[in-house]
């Protein structure tokens, strides 16, 4: 039982339940595209992708894509990357069993930002934000890891990270999306519009 507890996360309505430096607070619960947000505080923005294969499910994903259990999905995972800082883990999961008119760019998205198509597009709906405390054993926790240790960044697995998800729905079809914020993002700062 232990086991699993640690393969999963508490995800809650309200971002006050996670605790998160006021920093992060502000990202968790920012409205809207967060590509357009992370692109209002950086001179370059870029999508890094990792991989977008099949996979499994992770265990506390099945219900909220409303899958019966953890089955085959569709998944994305990508860094992103203020001027070249990887400052989010981005984790996408579409369930197989989804029709391919219900995600019709997903499949061939590359480096383009999820996002884009996402508030792009008015038969998306977006549901609530819902909000976590990753420990080093989650699953998207050691990804996030390995992925800044792929690209020489050193993070303990004891720091605790900060995650929030979202489920889009799309005609029959739902999309799990769940972003990792990475320590540097607190340091990011807006880019003022106007040169003095
Ligand atoms: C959902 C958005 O798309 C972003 C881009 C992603 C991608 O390209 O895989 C994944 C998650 C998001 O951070 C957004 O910009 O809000």
């Amino acid at each position: 039982m232990r086991e699993r507890s640690l393969r999963r996360a508490n995800w809650y309505r309200h971002v006050l339940a996670v605790n998160a430096p006021a920093a992060l607070a502000c990202w968790l619960t920012a409205g809207g595209s967060l590509t357009a947000r992370l692109k209002a505080h950086a001179d370059a923005f870029r999508v890094q992708v990792l991989h977008q294969h099949a996979a499994q499910c992770l265990a506390d994903e099945a219900a909220a894509l409303g899958t019966h259990r953890a089955g085959r999905v569709w998944e994305r995972e990508v860094l992103l990357r203020c001027d070249n800082t990887p400052v989010v883990f981005a984790h996408t999961v579409v369930p197989m069993s989804a029709d391919a008119s219900d995600w019709p760019l997903f499949s061939a998205l590359g480096d383009r930002s999820l996002g884009t198509t996402l508030f792009g597009d008015p038969m998306v709906a977006r549901g609530p934000l819902e909000y976590a405390r990753l420990r080093g054993s989650h699953p998207l926790a050691r990804r996030a890891r390995a992925a800044l240790s792929a690209n020489g960044i050193a993070l303990p697995d004891e720091r605790l990270l900060y995650a929030r998800r979202c489920l889009y729905r799309r005609r029959q079809g739902t999309l799990l999306v769940t972003e990792v914020f990475l320590p540097r993002v607190a340091a990011l700062v807006p880019k003022t519009s106007n040169t003095r």
